[in-house]
């Protein structure tokens, strides 16, 4: 089957601000797509509901056509999520972080995959390093590294550049479209432009909460 994902019809309310309404899209194999808006208009609480960690007031949100708050297990396997913040954990090691991500996720498996990944971010040499020690840029990195040893096939993103510089931002951007070429989604948020043929965009500015029939 062809991985899908489904959103249906889906309110967001957060705190007592009703951010959004009547928004229905379909992600399938292939698909790179950027949500679109202004600051606050709600794009991480959109990617908060993608991922189940938070529920849409009105609204359904299907993985392979089941309901991903039913289906936690199988859904979390075939995620990838990274979050605003890098995700990891500062006292470890950058090698330690990884190490760990590996052995807790759907992900190749080895230390010769780890070194790569580490290679793919530039952070050869810094393995054994803890993660606090590093700048804002090398500890998103971390995080991004996951990029490299990953098997799910739906990527959540949450301002993935944020921090990173301008040939990271390019190598980066070339491995999420690859992942694309290769049957995967990813769904991204971003201030910064993206440059990328495959690029999709969603405004979230066309969903707006005009009242309660929505
Ligand atoms: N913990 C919270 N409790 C209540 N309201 C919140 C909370 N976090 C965020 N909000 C509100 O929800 C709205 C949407 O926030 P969200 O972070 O989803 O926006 P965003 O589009 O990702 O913003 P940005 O571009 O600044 O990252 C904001 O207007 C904010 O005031």
């Amino acid at each position: 089957m062809r991985n899908t994902l489904d959103v249906e019809k889906i309110t967001c309310q957060r705190g007592d601000n009703l951010l959004f309404a009547g928004l229905s899209l379909r992600f399938q194999p292939g698909d790179f797509v950027q949500i679109e808006g202004r600051n606050g208009i709600g794009k991480t609480s959109l990617l908060r509901i993608l991922t189940g960690l938070a529920q849409p007031l009105r609204g359904k949100v299907r993985w392979n056509l089941n309901e991903i708050s039913q289906y936690r297990e199988d859904y979390q396997y075939d995620l990838l999520y990274l979050g605003h913040l890098s995700g990891i954990k500062p006292e470890l090691t950058v090698w330690e972080n990884l190490s760990f991500y590996q052995q807790v996720s759907h992900c190749l498996q080895g230390n010769d995959v780890l070194w790569q990944a580490l290679d793919k971010v530039g952070l050869l040499g810094y393995e054994d390093i803890v993660a606090s020690q590093l700048s804002a840029g090398q500890q998103k990195r971390i995080g991004l590294a996951r990029l490299w040893l990953s098997q799910a096939p739906l990527w959540i993103l949450d301002e993935p550049f944020n921090a990173i510089d301008k040939n990271g931002v390019e190598m980066l951007i070339a491995h999420l479209e690859q992942h694309c070429q290769q049957g995967g989604i990813v769904i991204i948020t971003s201030h910064q432009d993206v440059l990328s043929q495959m690029l999709q965009k969603v405004r979230l500015d066309l969903y707006p909460f005009y009242g309660e029939d929505e």
